[in-house]
């Protein structure tokens, strides 16, 4: 990471793209149509990165749009109590809704989410909402795939991405892939594509690396050819199986799950996720940044939130200790 130690810098990481509400099962074990209750937590795969980094002490920043309502209200005061700055999050002019994802917790190993995505402020975002001079003061702008799923937002990211090769400001494509944004797999492919060869680290599970390639594909295939495009990092998770992070000089790192007392297993990508990013910008290397991931969703999978659940340091710490 060349501005890991690039202190003339107000920010270390600027994600872009949904901060929504997760609705989470408070009764475990059983279907989603025998749950009564569900708490309520500030969710989005970028903003629980955003807020996971946060928490571990990077500088965090945020682009998107919310709703001019009690649950944009939420989302924006969760967020900036976290410690991510939000002054560049656009509240909706025209009455659109926060995205609601109700998680089903049938066992530890069996979660699914339902996603309530119509007519959602995040996607409404528009190019001229981004501010140019707030990226040029970030290391690195961390963009969500869900993001490119349509128009105007779409153009929003192509143009955050734009400033930040202007500026040198390095690109960090999530993937995070949540199907029931897009309408065609086809479109999905061109657009993750278009956005990968020019990341310079790209971060996906190996299915949704699938769906960018349109075929079910092998690590090996898939970091041949972006390496012959921006990327110089490739980190691709395999659930309990662990992850695999690749570089562009032909190193591969192997990155083990810790075991856990799972109580669900969503919140494990973007918990991964703000870790591994927080040990990079701090200027360790990528077999460590792979055990912080890793210990970090080890944390989380065992808590009930995605965002509040995110550990500190020290907890990340401690659990890598204690299985040295
Ligand atoms: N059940 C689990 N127990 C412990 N760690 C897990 C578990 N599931 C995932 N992880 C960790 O979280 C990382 C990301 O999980 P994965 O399921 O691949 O991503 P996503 O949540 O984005 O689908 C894995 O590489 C692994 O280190
Ligand atoms: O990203 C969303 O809109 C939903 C998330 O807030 C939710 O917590 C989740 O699905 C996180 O899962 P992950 O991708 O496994 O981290």
């Amino acid at each position: 990471m060349p501005h890991a130690m690039d202190n003339t810098k107000k920010y270390d990481l600027i994600a872009v793209g949904r901060a929504c509400l997760d609705l989470n099962a408070v009764e475990y074990n059983r279907p989603m149509e025998e749950t009564m209750t569900f708490s309520k937590y500030v969710g989005g795969s970028p903003a629980n990165i955003a807020i996971g980094s946060a928490k571990l002490g990077l500088r965090a920043g945020f682009i998107g749009k919310i709703p001019d309502d009690q649950h944009g209200r939420f989302i924006q005061n969760y967020m900036s109590g976290a410690g991510v700055d939000t002054s560049h999050i656009v509240v909706d002019t025209e009455g659109r809704k926060a995205g609601l994802a109700f998680t089903e917790i049938k066992s530890p190993e069996e979660c699914s989410i339902l996603m309530y995505r119509d007519n959602v402020a995040d996607l409404y975002l528009k190019p001229e909402e981004v501010s140019e001079a707030y990226i040029q003061q970030a290391k690195t702008l961390l963009v969500s795939g869900t993001a490119l799923a349509q128009s105007p937002s779409r153009e929003a990211v192509l143009q955050a991405i734009h400033y930040a090769k202007r500026h040198q400001i390095e690109i960090i494509f999530e993937l995070d892939y949540r199907p029931y944004t897009w309408t065609s797999v086809h479109e999905t492919s061109v657009y993750y594509t278009l956005v990968a060869e020019q990341a310079d680290i790209v971060i996906g599970t190996r299915d949704e690396f699938d769906v960018m390639e349109n075929r079910k594909g092998e690590n090996e295939a898939t970091v041949q050819y972006l390496f012959r495009h921006k990327p110089k990092l490739i980190v691709i998770k395999h659930g309990v199986e662990g992850s695999y992070a690749y570089t562009k000089a032909g190193e591969v790192y192997r990155g083990r799950a810790y075991k856990s007392k799972v109580l669900k297993t969503f919140g494990a990508g973007d918990s991964y996720a703000a870790a591994f990013l927080y040990a990079l910008l701090s200027g360790k290397d990528i077999e460590t940044a792979l055990q912080y991931g890793s210990a970090s969703a080890a944390v989380v999978v065992s808590r009930h939130s995605s965002s509040e659940a995110m550990p500190s340091v020290e907890e990340i710490e401690a659990l890598i200790r204690a299985n040295a």
